[in-house]
């Protein structure tokens, strides 16, 4: 018995879908204005090195897509369709929440391809949605703040755990740490009581409790280049603390992440992995949940449990 068709409204930060788009790219991250030639290049030579572009774009298509077959077939009552939206590209979240509304959907669900919620991720993307639907006589967005507790999202990671320390030597294992991280972001968040900085420190516990590692510990990566302190500890002043401390393996799970992308390709698996070998430490990082059905099935928990709520509150 099919009711309605509901909006499945996914948002994401966004990525240059080829080397052309770079600087457009970057001068929207920096509202408007174009970045100097050293930046720029820097960037470009940090997107070379994973290859020329970000594998992201046609990941985020890909779990967006999964995530609406699954919804679609869990249960009968909602026909989702899908519309991405995105930060820093075309299409922006604008033109999706417009596209919805052309399409006629009057009811949507909002979900973000993040885990956690700070003021720079998931309530400014949900802001710029409900800003936009505001134009809109009778759209309506009801919006996912964060998801990262989903069990299912919780069990893919500590099953990663399980995996990578089965491949580490058993005599190697009591000088192992888990190192769970996250995008740093200002240090003035702190002051705005985002809740973001306690999310990841329980977001880890929750993990390391579900995989049974008691070594672990939490440290903040790919801070952005500006003048402004951003939250620390950088993850690579981590690895050399905890080098000195004795640890000779460290397993790094970007659990602020969800794809295999600029950050996890370049800033772990490129300059922690380097900073880590020539300390002598082995460097493991789990596979990123991607597409995983493990993954799909958390984000589709998430999205059913939205609609629940508002049932109820109806
Ligand atoms: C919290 C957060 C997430 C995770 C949550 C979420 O996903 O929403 C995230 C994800 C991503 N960030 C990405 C790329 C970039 N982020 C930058 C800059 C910035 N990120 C910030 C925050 C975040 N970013 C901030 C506060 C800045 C400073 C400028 C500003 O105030 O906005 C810059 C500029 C240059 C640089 O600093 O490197 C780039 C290129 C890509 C795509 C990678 C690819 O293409 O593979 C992804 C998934
Ligand atoms: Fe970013």
């Amino acid at each position: 018995m099919i009711t309605q068709t509901m909006g499945l409204l996914v948002m994401a930060y966004g990525t240059p879908r080829n080397a052309e788009e770079i600087e457009p790219y970057y001068t929207h991250i920096r509202r408007g204005h174009k970045p100097p030639p050293e930046l720029l290049q820097d960037l470009m030579k940090r997107y070379e090195k994973i290859g020329g572009i970000s594998p992201l774009a046609h990941i985020t298509e890909e779990q967006t897509a999964k995530l609406q077959e699954a919804l679609n077939r869990v249960q009968n009552k909602i026909v989702f369709k899908a519309y991405l939206g995105f930060k820093h590209v075309s299409p922006f979240i604008e033109n999706a929440v417009q596209q919805m509304h052309k399409d006629g959907i009057t009811k949507a669900v909002s979900i973000v391809l993040a885990p956690h919620y700070s003021t720079f991720n998931a309530k400014s993307y949900n802001m710029r949605a409900h800003e936009e639907s505001k134009k809109y006589d009778g759209l309506e967005i009801y919006s996912i703040d964060s998801w990262y507790k989903e069990p299912a999202f919780i069990e893919y990671w500590a099953d990663q755990l399980h995996e990578t320390f089965n491949r580490i030597p058993e005599t190697e294992r009591n000088r192992t740490i888990v190192i769970f991280s996250a995008h740093s972001l200002p240090e003035k968040i702190k002051q705005m009581n985002d809740p973001y900085p306690e999310q990841i420190e329980e977001n880890a516990r929750m993990i390391a409790e579900k995989a049974g590692v008691s070594c672990y510990t939490t440290a903040w990566q790919s801070a952005g280049r500006t003048p402004e302190p951003w939250l620390g500890p950088d993850v690579l002043d981590k690895i050399r603390e905890l080098s000195k401390q004795g640890y000779t393996s460290m397993v790094f799970c970007p659990i602020g992440f969800v794809a295999d992308h600029l950050e996890v390709l370049y800033d772990n698996d490129y300059e922690c992995r380097r900073l880590a070998e020539a300390l002598g430490i082995h460097y493991y990082r789990p596979p990123m949940p991607n597409t995983h059905d493990k993954f799909i099935e958390a984000l589709t928990s998430a999205v059913l449990k939205k609609l629940l709520m508002k049932e109820s509150d109806e």
